[in-house]
């Protein structure tokens, strides 16, 4: 069992050693909340982000969890993508394919990468389209609150920045309340052209981990999950789960501004 060294309830974080022993927690939860929400609804829905998060759930490839889940109840999504061609090296799709999807028996109609012969107005617009479909076949569920949908676990990572997804700090996109999947055409960090979800489908997620690694994520750890209000908050301190759970993943090197 990966030991943690901290745990904090109030922010809910959780703080390993490393990122190995990180890897192994995420692996185990991931695990568990497949077998809960199989066990529930028949289906799992899982939202990836692009960057390391791919590469930290390595663990899931391995025994027990590659024989263990219930892989063809999964159903995959991006919570952000860069529009670029799908073997295109900048491909979160590409990434999270050639490190992780190609090795696990998901059926390939679950897995809902964009449309990359579109625009970046045109991919928003068509994934969107694509979540209200499967609401209609009931994979995915509505949010009672607030009738955006409400994947069951999103596997976030962070920047260094504090963004969250494609929604960048001082962006226009971080105060989208209406679309379910918008987009963005000068987005700091390379590639411009992303298509991204908004908070408001952010925030309605059941489970949401929220997995940083790395001094250079201290500042925005730090500044997210510390006790001072700012007037404007970095994109990852706005994810706030009112019916759901939100855990931080940190190793030493994110959390060692988060004590004294
Ligand atoms: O488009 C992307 O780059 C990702 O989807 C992005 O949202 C990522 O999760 C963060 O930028 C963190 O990336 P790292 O884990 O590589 O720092």
């Amino acid at each position: 069992m990966a030991e943690a060294l901290i745990k904090s309830e109030n922010p809910k974080y959780i703080v390993f050693k490393g990122e190995e022993e990180l890897s192994k927690s995420l692996a185990k939860y991931t695990a568990d909340l497949s077998e809960k929400f199989v066990r529930e609804r028949g289906a799992f829905t899982v939202v990836l982000s692009g960057g390391s998060l791919i590469e930290s759930l390595r663990k899931l490839l391995e025994a027990p969890y590659v024989d263990t889940v219930e892989w063809a109840r999964w159903h995959v999504f991006w919570v952000d993508e860069r529009v670029v061609k799908k073997d295109h090296p900048d491909s979160n799709y590409k990434l999270a394919f050639d490190g992780f999807l190609s090795k696990v028996p998901i059926p390939p109609g679950h897995v809902y990468a964009i449309n990359d012969a579109l625009s970046p107005e045109g991919a928003a617009d068509d994934y969107e389209a694509c979540l209200r479909q499967l609401v209609k076949t009931e994979v995915l569920e509505l949010s009672k609150d607030n009738g955006f949908p409400k994947f069951d676990l999103m596997l976030l990572g962070m920047g260094p920045d504090g963004h969250v997804a494609s929604l960048f700090p001082g962006h226009a996109l971080v105060k989208e309340n209406r679309r379910w999947v918008t987009f963005i055409k000068d987005s700091p960090k390379p590639p411009p052209q992303r298509i991204t979800f908004t908070f408001p489908v952010i925030n309605s997620s059941s489970y949401i981990a929220q997995v940083v690694c790395g001094s250079n994520e201290a500042a925005a750890v730090h500044n997210a999950l510390g006790t001072e209000k700012t007037s404007d908050p970095l994109p990852a301190a706005m994810v706030i789960l009112k019916d759901g759970e939100l855990t931080w993943f940190l190793d030493e090197a994110a959390a060692s501004l988060l004590q004294g």
